[in-house]
């Protein structure tokens, strides 16, 4: 058997996106793994998994190549999104999520906004191990010190440093995504600010390790500047693979504008998968 998917990118931040609106689809962590696997499986960032949605236009599920699921991804959300616009002909479209609803429409030059929800800052809510203030976490790795908690669907620790070209994130990011203070493991940030308009930002992902872009990361990275008092409220955010306008609305919701963009479509050999289960509905 034959499971169709398409794989599509967001600022390089890049998806195996199959569509299980008319097939439900139960896949084990270790067929979500293989397929992640850029050596062995179809390779990518996160796998994103649609379904049906009784609330909103599609239910997204996020898988990191890890196995593990995610509350949110930025990238595949505008992606996910764009896709669903084009088809339905339509400039509005409500992404469900584990975490909740998410409301996108289109913006200029075909880039896709994203209402990513709420910031939250409580360190309940980040979540972390301890009472503590999130906007200076008591954590330190070397120079690496007094990061921003933040969750925006997902939980994000955001360090600013003077030059992020310089960090060893594969020395570092592993380290810090597994800290005790994270219960939930943490999308890790590093974050210069370049004017109080523009942040260049790189990430290791949780479950995912580098990668060109984090949405979320990005979004996260904006409200933790903003609570320095570093930015104001919208700034441009610099990542490896392009930019995010980033602004964070006083009702407390985060707007994240961007790209997307569809590479190819094909076809994974379910016997290339060993013991893969897809469940026809
Ligand atoms: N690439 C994403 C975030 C994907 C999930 C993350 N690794 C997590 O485990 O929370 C984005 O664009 O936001």
């Amino acid at each position: 058997m034959r499971l169709p998917f398409t794989k599509m990118h967001g600022l390089g931040n890049d998806f195996v996106v199959i569509d299980a609106r008319s097939r439900p689809l139960s896949l084990s962590d270790a067929q979500k793994r293989r397929i992640a696997d850029r050596r062995r499986g179809i390779g990518c960032d996160q796998l994103i998994v649609l379904e049906r949605s009784r609330g909103a236009d599609v239910f997204m599920r996020i898988f990191n190549p890890d196995g593990s699921e995610a509350g949110a991804c930025g990238n595949a959300t505008r992606c996910v999104a764009g896709r669903l616009m084009a088809e339905n002909g339509v400039e509005r479209i409500v992404v469900e999520t584990i975490s909740g609803l998410l409301e996108t429409r289109a913006a200029d030059r075909g880039d896709i906004t994203v209402d990513m929800g709420e910031a939250r800052t409580d360190w309940r809510d980040i979540p972390v191990a301890q009472e503590c203030d999130t906007l200076h976490l008591p954590l330190a790795l070397g120079s690496l010190a007094d990061p921003v908690g933040v969750n925006v669907g997902n939980p994000h620790a955001v360090f600013f440093v003077p030059d992020v070209t310089v960090i060893d994130l594969e020395k570092a990011g592993p380290e810090l995504e597994r800290a005790p203070l994270f219960p939930q493991r943490a999308n890790i940030e590093f974050v210069q600010l370049l004017t109080p308009g523009r942040l260049r930002m790189r990430v290791w992902e949780r479950g995912a390790g580098i990668t060109q872009a984090c949405g979320s990361g990005a979004c996260a990275s904006l409200v933790a500047a903003a609570r320095r008092g570093m930015t104001g409220r919208k700034a441009e955010v610099v990542l490896d693979g392009g930019t995010l306008t980033i602004e964070w609305l006083p009702n407390n919701h985060v707007l994240m504008t961007g790209g997307w963009t569809t590479s190819f479509q094909g076809e994974i050999e379910l016997a290339d998968v060993p013991a893969l289960e897809a469940v026809h509905g």
